[in-house]
């Protein structure tokens, strides 16, 4: 399956926090946090949505260095009582979708390399922390990504890689038509510039957003997207989450999956 969690081997690994619980970065590293931060910071005003905009005013990143978990959490929790957990990279779905079903978002402790700036194919601490957390202090999203987690975790293996694509189109890569334009609002794209672009401009294609096609769209986590599902308002996930998201997900495996618009992945034993 194309839009499995990659398992071939990453050249990153995660940071372990020391016995107080703090992490510590090379100041390569801090530096590709600043970069990143003021490219994308001069870059989000008109793309993103004013809902992450609120969110990241209130999470008061610093610039110049790479958060500490325990400072996103104070955030988190005090808005939403979420929090983060410390993962070493990608995770399975099972394991993610019972993190967000106890209101914990992983984050995978290391950042990308200056070579991979613009960016990455696979999620690193700038895209869990300036791509998502600004959202999940916004609480009618917190609710729809916990209400997320529980279905998930409830769901079969088989059930679970449906509601995967669906969360891809949305709380990864959705956009929304807002009065003032077309915004960004899905984190994978806020967290790599060069996807902040594409995903706006006239080279992949927007859809009017459908919960069963986005259930039936395969993707691939390592390109930039060719397809995105534009909402009309940040209130359609809320509202998502308090229907039968099952049984639309039953609808969409009778249907079957959508032919892929992407050249398939090459088999890493290719
Ligand atoms: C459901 C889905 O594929 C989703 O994008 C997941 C999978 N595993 C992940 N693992 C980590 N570390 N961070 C993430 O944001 C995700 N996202
Ligand atoms: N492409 C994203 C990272 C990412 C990879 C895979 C899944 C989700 C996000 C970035 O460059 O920031
Ligand atoms: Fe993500």
């Amino acid at each position: 399956m194309n839009d499995k969690p990659a398992k071939k081997p990453s050249k990153y690994q995660a940071r372990q926090p020391d016995a107080y619980g703090f992490i510590h970065y090379s100041d390569t590293e801090h530096s590709t946090w600043q970069t990143l931060m003021q490219r994308q910071l001069g870059m989000i005003e008109g793309r993103v949505c004013q809902e992450y905009l609120d969110g990241l005013e209130r999470l008061a990143l610093p610039e110049d260095r790479i958060p500490q978990l325990m400072d996103i959490d104070r955030a988190l929790l005090e808005s939403t009582g979420w929090q983060t957990a410390q993962v070493p990279a990608l995770i399975p779905f099972n394991t993610f979708f019972e993190l967000l079903a106890s209101k914990r978002f992983p984050v995978a402790t290391f950042i990308r390399t200056p070579e991979e700036l613009d960016y990455l194919q696979e999620p690193d601490i700038f895209h869990e922390i300036f791509g998502h957390c600004p959202m999940l202090t916004n609480p009618s999203f917190a609710e729809f990504t916990e209400t997320y987690g529980k279905l998930g975790l409830a769901a079969s293996k088989e059930e679970r890689v449906y509601l995967a694509r669906l969360y891809w189109m949305t709380v990864e890569f959705g956009l929304v038509d807002t009065p003032a334009g077309r915004r960004i609002y899905g984190g994978g794209i806020i967290s790599s510039p060069k996807e902040t672009l594409h995903s706006l401009s006239d080279v992949p294609a927007h859809h009017p957003f459908d919960p069963v096609d986005a259930l039936r769209t395969p993707y691939r986590i390592d390109i930039l997207q060719p397809l995105y599902y534009v909402i009309d308002h940040l209130r359609t996930l809320h509202d998502l989450a308090n229907r039968d998201i099952m049984a639309l997900v039953h609808e969409a495996m009778r249907l079957g999956l959508f032919a892929p618009t992407f050249e398939p992945k090459q088999a890493a034993n290719a």
